[in-house]
């Protein structure tokens, strides 16, 4: 049976008035505790009465970078946000099946919802800072929204740090106070990494992050990835079979046969998965026979 819903979206960016006192921050969640495996055991996704997710089982190691893999409707992104629980965020969406954070069900009762989110980031599609807002204070918006204390001096550390994570640092750090929709649209995206990484996140989990960028943005954000790896384990959606390629260490393979919901046909190592895969399909697909 399908998991009920909730609509408790608190965590979800971006939802700051730009005139926020980021000083003012109730101290209610402890910062995260490292890199952390990911395990999705059997989960279905719907849509109202319709299944667009079948039983999908994958697990994505401490640390590594997963990439998911495969054609437009099948449900890459419905994973991607079963992961951190966002799809429930959809009124007429349910799920089942169990999302394990280094052993524990991110959808057990226990767990908090803004728990959740705040272990498991996202990064979208489109870059969303906050446009008002100073460089600086888009990287220590998430502070608020998790409860995180911190002095002046830990929030300058911070968002250099975070920056640096970002790729970004050496490109904005005279102009902290700017505006962050000043910047060019990888900057923004960078930013944006910064901003979730404030957050101390378990895991990052990145839905076409460079779609919207050009070619030299897009590697400037895959090497700061491949970095971001130390610190968090990463889960990527790509339509780009070049990018899966050259920055994940396993990909996930999804189709959805006509009218039949999505599910994974071929998982393992990157370059097993594009020098010799098992499935005929996945070898049509990475090779751009279909898709
Ligand atoms: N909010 C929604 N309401 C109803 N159906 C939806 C919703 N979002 C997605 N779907 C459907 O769920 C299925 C999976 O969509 P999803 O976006 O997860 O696929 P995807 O593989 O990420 O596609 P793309 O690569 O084009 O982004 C599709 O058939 C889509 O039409």
């Amino acid at each position: 049976m399908p998991a009920s819903n909730t609509q408790d979206n608190t965590l979800v960016m971006p939802a700051l008035p730009p005139d926020v006192d980021l000083d003012v921050v109730p101290n209610v969640a402890p910062p995260g505790e490292g890199l952390a495996q990911l395990e999705a055991v059997d989960v279905s996704c719907w849509f109202g009465e319709r299944k667009v997710l079948d039983r999908v089982s994958l697990t994505m190691p401490a640390g590594r970078i997963t990439a998911l893999i495969g054609p437009s409707g099948c449900g890459k992104s419905t994973f991607l946000r079963a992961l951190n629980r966002m799809h429930e965020m959809v009124p007429s969406a349910s799920m089942a099946g169990r999302v394990l954070l280094d052993g524990e069900d991110i959808y057990d009762t226990s767990v908090r919802i803004t728990r959740a989110r705040r272990d498991i980031g996202m990064v979208f599609q489109k870059p969303n800072p906050f446009p008002a807002m100073s460089i600086a204070d888009n990287v220590l918006a998430g502070l608020k929204l998790t409860g995180t204390k911190a002095t002046k001096a830990e929030k300058e550390d911070l968002v250099e740090h975070c920056l640096r994570l970002g790729g970004l640092w050496n490109e904005v750090k005279d102009r902290l106070d700017a505006p962050g929709g000043g910047l060019s649209g990888g900057q923004q995206q960078r930013l944006c990494i910064a901003r979730s990484m404030a957050i101390k996140p378990r895991v990052l989990l990145m839905d076409e992050p460079c779609s919207a960028l050009d070619p030299t943005s897009t590697r400037v954000i895959e090497e700061t990835m491949k970095q971001l790896a130390e610190e968090v384990t990463i889960v990527i959606v790509t339509h780009n079979m070049q990018q899966a390629a050259r920055v994940s260490d396993q990909c996930a393979f999804f189709l959805a046969a006509q009218g039949t919901p999505g599910a994974i046909v071929e998982h393992g190592d990157t370059t097993a998965m594009f020098t010799s895969p098992q499935d005929q399909r996945t070898h049509d697909y990475v090779n751009g026979r279909f898709g």
